[in-house]
């Protein structure tokens, strides 16, 4: 099942290439339209149970990631978060094609704007934790003056740090070393004392690579770890 839907996968991606409709490659965050709190996806409508532990992949581009996941973990809720519309779609549309619908949900949002009150929603209206929070491979945006357009900003440092409670994990890669410096030092400086420093890895703990991580790694890149977990020192 699963090489088959893999295989699908190759080919709707080839065939986008060939005249299907483009998906863009990278949209400006800090465009207007997309400064409003998007709404918090109907935890009971999307997950067969809401008292499964959630993970959350913000900026998960083609969601391979969550639907690996998501077939290896059924106890696990998987969120997969993109601020492009048409790659949340298609992943819905893969879950439900490969079967993997219980416990797995691809939704719109700009996650610096909305993920803080998303993540609490999870908590306060299902009783549940939100167990990690991976950001995986964000675009860089190399440009000095675009380094605002970065996923990981004050803000999201604040929100995960309001919305995470004690124990809840934190996991940030990048191929890119000055961005994954980047990320840890937003970290360090907007969540001062609240997240610590679990380890710097070699490898991926969570066992299954992204999209962007296979590419990385198969043309033997380098990936820059971090693993951060919220401590119990209240915000
Ligand atoms: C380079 S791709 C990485 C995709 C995947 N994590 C991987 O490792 O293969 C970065 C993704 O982050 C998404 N993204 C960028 N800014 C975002 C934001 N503010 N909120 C949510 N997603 C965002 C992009 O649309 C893109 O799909």
């Amino acid at each position: 099942m699963e090489d088959s839907v893999f295989a699908e996968l190759e080919l709707a991606e080839a065939a986008q290439k060939v005249g299907g409709v483009r998906v863009r490659q990278h949209v400006n965050p800090l465009k207007a339209s997309l400064q409003s709190q998007a709404p918090v996806p109907a935890w009971t409508d999307v997950y067969a149970s809401t008292a499964r532990p959630l993970v959350v992949d913000i900026g998960c581009g083609g969601g391979r990631f969550d639907l690996m996941m998501a077939k290896k973990y059924p106890e696990t809720n998987f969120l997969g978060v993109d601020i492009r519309a048409p790659l949340v779609e298609r992943g819905n549309k893969w879950g439900e094609y490969a079967g993997v619908v219980d416990n797995l949900h691809f939704a719109e949002c700009n996650a610096t704007v909305s993920m803080g009150k998303w993540l609490k929603s999870y908590a306060e209206d299902c009783g549940s934790k939100v167990e990690t929070v991976a950001i995986q491979f964000p675009d860089p945006h190399f440009k000095k003056r675009h380094h605002k357009r970065r996923v990981v900003q004050p803000a999201l440092v604040r929100a995960l740090a309001e919305g995470l409670t004690p124990g809840a994990r934190v996991f940030l890669q990048s191929d890119v070393k000055d961005v994954s410096e980047d990320m840890r030092d937003k970290f360090e400086r907007f969540g001062a004392h609240l997240f610590d420093l679990d380890a710097s890895l070699h490898d991926n703990p969570l066992g299954v690579p992204t999209e962007r991580e296979v590419q990385t790694t198969s043309t033997n890149g380098r990936c820059y770890r971090v693993m951060l977990v919220r401590n119990n020192t209240t915000v």
